[in-house]
């Protein structure tokens, strides 16, 4: 019997271990809630600790479903990217919450940096903006405020994810892979390195900090799980996302609807430049050589679902969107502009503030769920156009996660974006991203493409709505959505 590929999926609101057969059959999957802790307006925190152990406690269930640790062949990891993790090296304890991507506390920080002129010179070196969506200025706030981590000296450890859980599989490795380095604002795009002057930028020790490896190759071992298994793959989730949707060659681009939402088209091998203010980033690293890719980040995407069921009480589970949103016949004229979070790509204002806009008497729950989930499609409208000014239009878009499970929002997001959308069968194309670099840094496959032979089958949704419905759909949402993106 072929052995299998394990791959830890450590995303925001749930971690997961998923077990693969190398043709891509998915044997078996575990996950865990990840608690999220809002201490502030803005904030969000994660118990790193937790994220952790409850990692690793789905790892143990799968790998005792497997048979053993010698039934896997290799571990691969994907993880929430630019959430940032703070540790004492001689203890391999956290010395702090971890700060999560969505967390807004350095947007001050960022204006600041913004009006000293600094947002070209940190775009040309890293591919990034100034937001504090990426971990640079997170980690500059936690060492400013936090101070005993600063007093922590040569026993601070600082990394993303999935160098906090290297760290621990492997007893000690402090490694960060290419594509995580790549959203921390402190990596040089064009060279994979640190780069000196946005360290400095930041005031991040550069000892802290792991060394930047490949995605696929013979990272260490764990030995957590009973004998020796090697770990041979690791990305940030979209990334492997991108992987996992095979978007091998250029121009290929996929779509992840999850807790946000993130674009990334395949650009080739040279760094891409925005103009659009989409980001450049790091597909992914092998072998020494980069791919790259254009990014459009969605802050809220399904967590607006959730808003809505849990905060408003307006839905009983998100699944119920898709019939509320069938219920009727249209928005209403009711368009919702899901800015819960500050609004990322392509206008990123960090302080912009939610809005429904459009409501009368003749209001139901359902016009706004309907608005809701419509305001995936028009968000990712805004995004194709961004992408194409910048010389990367969508020919067709793959997507995935949880909320494309939701065929209403699959058909809807074909119609407003005028091209094929493609949906794959197995919805869990982050884990099967992960699996295909673990497999190829094991030596199972040659290349990506050889590994792309583990995806499955595909589902097409074309376009079906008029131009005209399309034209004032499009309309009713710009004017909602300039009324929530505040000018500097
Ligand atoms: N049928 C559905 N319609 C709309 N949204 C959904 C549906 N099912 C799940 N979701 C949303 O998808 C999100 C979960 O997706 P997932 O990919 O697991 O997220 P993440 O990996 O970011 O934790 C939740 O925010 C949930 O509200
Ligand atoms: O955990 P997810 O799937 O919502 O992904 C989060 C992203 O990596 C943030 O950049």
């Amino acid at each position: 019997m072929e052995r299998e590929i394990l791959v830890i999926d450590a995303g925001t609101t749930s971690t997961r271990a998923i077990r693969f057969a190398p043709d891509g059959a998915c044997l078996g999957q575990h996950s865990a809630p990840i608690a999220q802790h809002y201490p502030c307006p803005g904030w969000v925190e994660h118990d790193a600790n937790e994220i952790r152990d409850a990692s690793f406690a789905c790892a143990r269930q799968m790998i005792d479903a497997a048979g053993g640790s010698d039934r896997i062949a290799a571990i691969g990891i994907a993880n929430q990217r630019e959430t940032v993790v703070f540790w004492d090296r001689s203890t391999g304890e956290a010395l702090a919450p971890a700060i999560v991507w969505q967390d807004r506390r350095s947007a001050d920080l960022c204006a600041a940096l913004i009006d000293r002129g600094e947002e070209a010179g940190v775009q040309a070196r890293s591919g990034l903006l100034l937001d504090p969506y990426f971990s640079g200025t997170k980690i500059a706030w936690a060492l400013e405020h936090w101070t005993h981590l600063r007093e922590a000296g040569d026993r601070l450890a600082i990394g993303t994810v999935e160098s906090w859980l290297m760290w621990h599989l492997t007893g000690g490795a402090h490694v960060s892979d290419a594509t995580n380095a790549s959203r921390t604002l402190l990596m040089a795009l064009g060279s994979g390195s640190w780069d000196d002057g946005l360290i400095d930028l930041f005031g991040v020790p550069r000892a802290a900090l792991p060394e930047i490896v490949d995605c696929a190759g013979q990272f260490g071992t764990t030995s957590r799980f009973g004998g020796s298994i090697a770990i041979t793959g690791m990305a940030g989730d979209q990334q492997a996302a991108t992987i996992g949707q095979s978007c091998l060659a250029r121009g290929e681009t996929k779509a992840t609807y999850g807790t946000g939402a993130f674009v990334l088209a395949n650009c080739g091998t040279t760094p891409p430049v925005s103009r659009n203010r989409l980001l450049a980033t790091v597909a992914w690293q092998i072998g020494g050589r980069r791919t790259y890719a254009l990014e459009g980040s969605v802050f809220v995407a399904g967590s607006l679902i959730q808003w809505l069921r849990d905060s408003l009480g307006l839905l009983a589970s998100a699944d119920e969107s898709e019939a509320l949103a069938r219920s009727v016949a249209d928005n209403g004229g009711v368009y919702c502009v899901p800015a819960l979070a500050g609004i990322g790509a392509p206008w990123w204002r960090p302080e912009a503030r939610a809005a429904i806009t459009g409501m009368s008497f003749a209001t139901t729950r359902a016009h706004v769920a309907r608005a809701a989930l419509e305001a995936m499609a028009h968000q990712t409208r805004d995004l194709k156009t961004a992408f194409a000014a910048d010389g990367a239009d969508w020919k067709t878009l793959r997507i995935d996660g949880g909320m494309v499970a939701n065929d209403w929002m699959a058909q809807d997001l074909a119609d407003m974006l005028d091209i094929p959308v493609e949906r794959p069968g197995f919805a869990e194309t982050t884990a099967l991203g992960a699996a295909m670099l673990a497999g190829v840094g094991a030596g199972i496959f040659a290349t990506l493409e050889d590994a792309a032979a583990m995806r499955g089958p595909i589902e097409h949704f074309l376009p079906t709505i008029a131009d005209s419905e399309r034209t004032r759909r499009v309309e009713g949402w710009s004017a909602a959505v300039q009324a929530v993106v505040v000018k500097r």
